[in-house]
């Protein structure tokens, strides 16, 4: 007897009051003033199918810190500009460490593993913005989001960026210490002022999710038709997000949750299901790698009830 689809917006919902119920949720990001006032038991999910079906639950429709999600964005940004050229600058290999880590650096001359860690998504940045104010720089990462999620009205949270300009000096020091090995080419202040902003890119689910479909879709968007990146690029990407996307967390999620996902410290998690969709997630208390507590708890439901690991039932 063959099994019948699961109904995904129903799944969806169950999953969504099945998480508002849990009293674990893990600790709100500190480190950055404006997120620590974040509530902590928000809860939103948006899963769009390939047939463009959005299934949705929680608080869906609130914009979050998008913060570390921006940077599988910005990579595709930095790719398209440079192409190859950018594993020059920056490594593919899992970490191992903390996002925010510094003694790597200094063992791999001011390389870093992967560009999604904090000192990879600087130097990406620093790609992005050579030969650009920075700006222009900035201009062009949003009108990217806006243009990937079709919609004008995603905005930079200026209070979040400033708030981690005053903060961010750990930073800084990555900043600084890849600039002495020339990893890094910009003043050092332009490169984390356009970081700090894009990490403030404020999103709700259902945005983040549209921004994600092309990764979910060999590189186009199945509803726009546009082709954003070349089918072996997207593939590229989602590989770097299931190796890399969670930090230190990253083989954890693989193994729970079994798809190309990245985390930010806001509490959101852009997942992509190749072939069927593309799902955004925010709750935002943290587990100990900094990645949503109840964000990973919730994806791993939805990929055991749908059969969407990539590694198969
Ligand atoms: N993991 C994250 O989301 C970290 C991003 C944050 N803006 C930082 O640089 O610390």
């Amino acid at each position: 007897m063959i099994k019948p689809e699961p109904d995904l917006a129903l799944v969806v919902r169950e999953i969504a009051e099945e998480m508002q119920a849990r009293s674990d949720r893990g600790d709100v990001a500190g480190y950055i003033p404006e997120l620590a006032r974040v509530d902590p038991n928000a809860f939103g999910m948006v899963v769009i199918a390939a047939d463009g079906q959005i299934a949705a639950g929680g608080d869906s429709e609130q914009p979050f810190s998008i913060q570390s999600v921006s940077k599988v964005f910005t990579l595709t940004l930095a790719l398209g500009k440079v192409g190859d050229r950018l594993w020059r600058r920056v490594g593919r290999e899992p970490s191992g460490t903390a996002f925010n880590s510094i003694v790597q650096l200094e063992r791999e001359n001011g390389v870093p593993r992967n560009p999604f860690i904090n000192a990879g998504a600087l130097a990406v940045t620093d790609v992005i913005l050579s030969g650009h104010q920075p700006r222009e720089a900035l201009g062009e990462i949003l009108r990217f989001m806006r243009f990937l999620a079709d919609d004008v009205s995603i905005v930079i949270d200026e209070g979040v960026a400033g708030s981690e300009q005053r903060t961010g000096f750990r930073n800084a020091a990555l900043a600084n210490y890849m600039r002495s090995f020339g990893v890094i080419e910009n003043p050092v202040d332009f490169t984390l002022g356009v970081y700090f902003h894009h990490c403030a890119i404020a999103m709700s689910c259902r945005q983040l999710a549209m921004a994600g479909r092309f990764l979910a879709h060999g590189g186009r968007n199945p509803e726009t038709g546009h082709n954003v990146v070349t089918p072996e690029r997207a593939r590229r990407i989602n590989a770097l997000m299931l190796t890399c996307g969670h930090y230190d967390g990253s083989g954890e999620f693989a193994y729970r949750v079994g798809l190309p996902g990245k985390s930010g410290v806001g509490g959101g998690i852009l997942a992509v299901a190749p072939g069927k969709a593309s799902i955004a997630v925010w709750s935002p208390g943290l587990d100990a790698s900094g990645n949503s507590h109840l964000g990973r708890i919730a994806l791993e439901a939805l990929t055991r009830r749908m059969g969407w690991s990539i590694f198969g039932a």
